[in-house]
């Protein structure tokens, strides 16, 4: 035999209850199939009694929709006809009478909502019991019973299993009983308390020693998370009964928690169903956790609407008494404790409870430690509001190692802040309190971190989209579906904005249409609003990503920082900004744990930075760095010929994208002794960029005004250049621009090689960079390549990007 019970919602219409019909015929045991009232009809019975109490006639329009719903019911299933009708009728009336009763009197008790909570199950098993062909109605309340605490009665299981199994002694076929409602010893009606059915199709599963108790609801068993704010979420396959319960206390309201000791002291097995999928495997609730030490969270669930009450006081240390005195008094004004938290200094307690009861918890808790708080034993009490529980759960989770230090460096990275945190020594279940802004985010990096650690995801906010940004967005275009394919990671843009307008879309900003989307959007670009939005969105593993040349980007990286978000610049200002800035930055990220990362600074795509850091990572020391930094001075000087001028040079080298967007930057040596600073910094030197020697090659006047103006004035520099080169070409020497760092001493300048030089050869628009170090003496470690150009720094930025996704 088996027990079935239905949800509201799998009995809420005509259309359901034809559902449940196929699935009761199916079974091959005999089965007690155990229905809730119609889907809504015990909230409007509670409601009508409410209005009936205030002495008015108001209940019926609550009341004429209680009739509609099951007449529509019967009129579907019946056609109407048949004896049904009389039985809802007269079951209908006798809850008019009583309303009308409660109307009269002006007064409404706990027995006499008893009396009437359950009408809505006494109907649908009528319904349910006629429509199923052979099946019999068996009246739980004539066989389950309670004592008299009216509104959830507890019951009296010697005398309930007897009657249940006197009652379904001999019998075959298919029952069907009313949940929720049982009666006392004097016959009069109670309640098994909301979500009761559960636990009467437990209590009837339990007492005839069934091989199983199925609860058919509306989703498809316990999820690893709420699918409302997780939409990865997924059914968990087996729990157990712990498990179960655990998940049930905080918040997944998918069983009725007392539903499950009954079961679990006969170890019968509870399956979870969906109505309305039948075919869904659902959850299965049993004695042991059968997957092992690679599952060992199970779910994640949790509690809003919480206040965490604080008790503290130096005068609490190391005196007995003070808890019971605590939790003795939240009881005498029934207020239940959901968490407790407490510093073995013993110096204060926490105590989380529904912010509903915050006023009388204070109260009670006042009035109980009033010597102590006029002696100032006590000296705080105080509440902090608007908070929410989260706790993960699974039996595995004992004994195993690193949990908690992955739960909380995954919260902390994203700039979560844990309020309290509670785990009970059976390892169970570990419990914290965030505040409620930050739920939805907490709940996704646990989420991800501990069930689907197959897929990374990697939230991208992208600020200027030219010749690099641009390119970065169609190599992200290129490679999404590789990376989520074969690394699992998922990258999505989640925020764009060029200099006019920004979009912003947590589900990810489609890449392939994003100059649309920017064309169309009403947000305009602005710097604070950007920072705001991300912010607001508040998502976990978000990235900032500056592909602008702009100083006024570089100053909101702080802003940036300090919201948990990582960064990668191909922006060179903020990295050779300030050393205190620089230095910062660096700090900052370290301590939010996040990235704050710029390759693409020095060498484009090439990795010149994180080779420094290696070296001086691993102990080595650098000595002297000398290279060819800038992409566009070297196309420059391989371009520049009897046929292309100076003033053309400059130009395709903006056209192939190598130069800044001001090619002036580059012309003055900015540009390389930006370079040189940032490589000197990250070798560990604090240099500043007054200390770099910039020997310009290019007269100061040709960099004061528009660049409009320098673009018509470059041209005057043609012919002394071309005079110039022809000496040059007859030396056999070539123009390099070369920076150079060494004993604290960092210069910028232009020199002319020879054929036997390093840089001689360097080709187009190339850089080299020479690094003498401690190990690398005699035989300097060189790094070649090219040097700019959209897309190797596109690459250099994404290659960045990956290093924050850490896969
Ligand atoms: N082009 C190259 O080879 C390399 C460039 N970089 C760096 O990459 C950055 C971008 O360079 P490019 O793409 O070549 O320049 P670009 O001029 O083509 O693109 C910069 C974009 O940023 C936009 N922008 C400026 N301020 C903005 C704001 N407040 N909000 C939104 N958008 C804004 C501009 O409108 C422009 O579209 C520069 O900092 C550059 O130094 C670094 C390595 C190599
Ligand atoms: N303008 C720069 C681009 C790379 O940093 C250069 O030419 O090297």
């Amino acid at each position: 035999m088996k027990v079935l019970k239905f949800g509201g919602t799998s009995v809420g219409s005509a259309e359901n209850i034809k559902r449940v019909k196929e699935i009761v015929l199916k079974q091959d045991e005999d089965v007690v199939v155990v229905v809730s009232a119609l889907g809504g009809i015990t909230d409007k019975i509670l409601n009508a009694a409410r209005q009936a109490s205030t002495g008015t006639q108001n209940f019926h329009a609550e009341l004429t929709e209680i009739k509609r719903a099951h007449y529509d019911a019967i009129e579907t299933l019946f056609n109407g006809t048949g004896s049904i009708k009389y039985i809802v009728d007269e079951l209908l009336d006798e809850l008019e009478q009583i309303l009308t009763g409660i109307t009269l009197v002006g007064e409404l008790t706990v027995k006499t909502l008893d009396r009437i909570a359950g009408i809505g199950e006494r109907i649908s098993s009528h319904i349910v019991a006629q429509y199923i062909p052979g099946a019999v109605r068996k009246d739980s309340s004539e066989f389950i019973q309670t004592d008299s605490n009216f509104g959830r009665a507890a019951v009296d299981f010697k005398i309930t299993n007897q009657n249940i199994q006197k009652t379904f002694a001999n019998f075959s076929g298919v029952a069907v009983v009313p949940g929720f409602i049982s009666k006392n010893s004097k016959s009069e009606f109670t309640t098994l308390g909301r979500g009761g059915s559960d636990y009467t199709a437990s209590i009837i599963a339990a007492a005839l020693d069934v091989s199983s108790l199925e609860i058919w609801t509306d989703v498809d068993g316990f999820m690893t998370a709420d699918p409302r704010v997780i939409r990865k979420a997924y059914t968990i396959p087996k729990l157990t009964y712990s498990e179960a319960m655990e998940l049930s206390h905080f918040g997944a309201k998918v069983i009725y928690p007392p539903t499950i000791l009954p079961v679990y002291q006969k170890g019968i097995p509870i399956q979870i169903k969906n109505t309305f999928k039948p075919e869904s495997e659902g959850t299965r609730i049993i004695q042991t956790a059968e997957n092992g030490k690679e599952r060992p969270i199970k779910g994640i669930s949790s509690i809003s609407g919480i206040t965490l009450l604080t008790l503290q006081g130096i005068g609490m240390v190391g005196v007995t008494g003070i808890s019971m005195r605590l939790f003795t008094a939240l009881a005498s004004v029934n207020v239940n404790v959901i968490l407790i938290s407490q510093a073995s200094s013993e110096n204060s307690i926490s105590v989380a409870i529904d912010e509903h009861a915050l006023d009388a918890a204070e109260l009670a808790i006042r009035e109980e430690f009033e010597k102590e708080i006029a002696s100032g034993q006590i000296s705080k009490i105080y509440a902090e509001s608007e908070l929410s529980i989260v706790a993960i759960v699974g039996e595995n989770m004992k004994h195993t190692t690193g949990i908690a230090g992955k739960l909380f460096s995954t919260i902390g990275k994203n700039g979560v802040n844990v309020i309290a945190i509670a785990q009970g020594a059976s390892e169970l279940n570990i419990s914290w309190v965030v505040e409620s802004r930050e739920l939805r985010k907490t709940l996704n990096v646990v989420h991800e971190s501990f069930f689907l650690s197959e897929n990374v995801e990697l939230n991208v906010f992208l600020m200027g989209i030219g010749t690099v940004g641009g390119n970065l967005l169609q190599q992200l275009q290129m490679q999404q579906k590789k990376l989520l394919e074969e690394k699992h990671l998922k990258l999505k843009l989640t925020g764009v904005a060029n200099s006019k307008t920004m979009v912003f879309d947590r589900d990810g900003i489609e890449i392939s249409t994003f100059k649309e989307s920017l064309d169309n959007s009403e947000k305009k670009s602005d710097l604070t609003g950007f920072v705001d939005e991300m912010r607001k969105m508040n998502i976990y593993n978000s990235v900032f990503v500056d592909c602008t040349a702009s100083d006024k980007v570089a100053d909101i990286y702080k802003d940036i920082l300090h919201s948990n978000i990582s960064i990668v610049a191909a922006n060179k200002v903020a990295a050779s900004s300030s050393f205190s800035n620089y230095s910062e930055l660096k700090k900052l990220a370290k301590q939010k744990g996040v990235k704050f990362l710029f390759e693409t600074n020095v060498g484009a795509g090439l990795p010149i930075i994180n080779t420094l850091n290696d070296l001086v990572n691993s102990g080595d020391k650098i000595l002297k760095i000398e290279a060819v930094l800038s992409g566009t001075l070297n196309y420059i000087f391989n371009t520049i010929s009897e046929k292309v001028p100076l003033s053309e040079t400059i130009k395709r080298a903006k056209e192939e994208g190598y130069s800044e967007p001001d090619p002036r930057i580059d012309l003055s040596g900015v540009d390389v002794a930006r370079k040189i600073l940032i490589l000197a910094r990250e070798s560990g030197y604090a240099v500043e960029m007054e200390d770099i020697n910039i020997k310009r090659f290019v007269p100061d006047s040709f960099f004061e005004g528009s660049l409009e103006n320098f673009w018509e004035k470059i041209k005057d520099l043609d012919a002394d250049f071309e005079t110039k080169r022809k000496v040059l070409e007859k030396e056999n020497k070539k123009w390099r621009f070369v920076a150079k760092y060494e004993n604290g001493l960092a210069e910028v300048e232009l020199q002319e090689v020879s054929s036997t030089h390093p840089f001689y050869d360097l080709e187009g628009s190339n850089n080299l960079v020479m690094y003498t170090t401690e190990r690398y003496q005699e035989f300097p470690m060189l790094i070649k390549g090219y040097g700019a150009g959209a897309s190797v720094t596109a690459a250099g930025v994404f290659a960045d990007l990956i290093k924050v996704s850490n896969i």
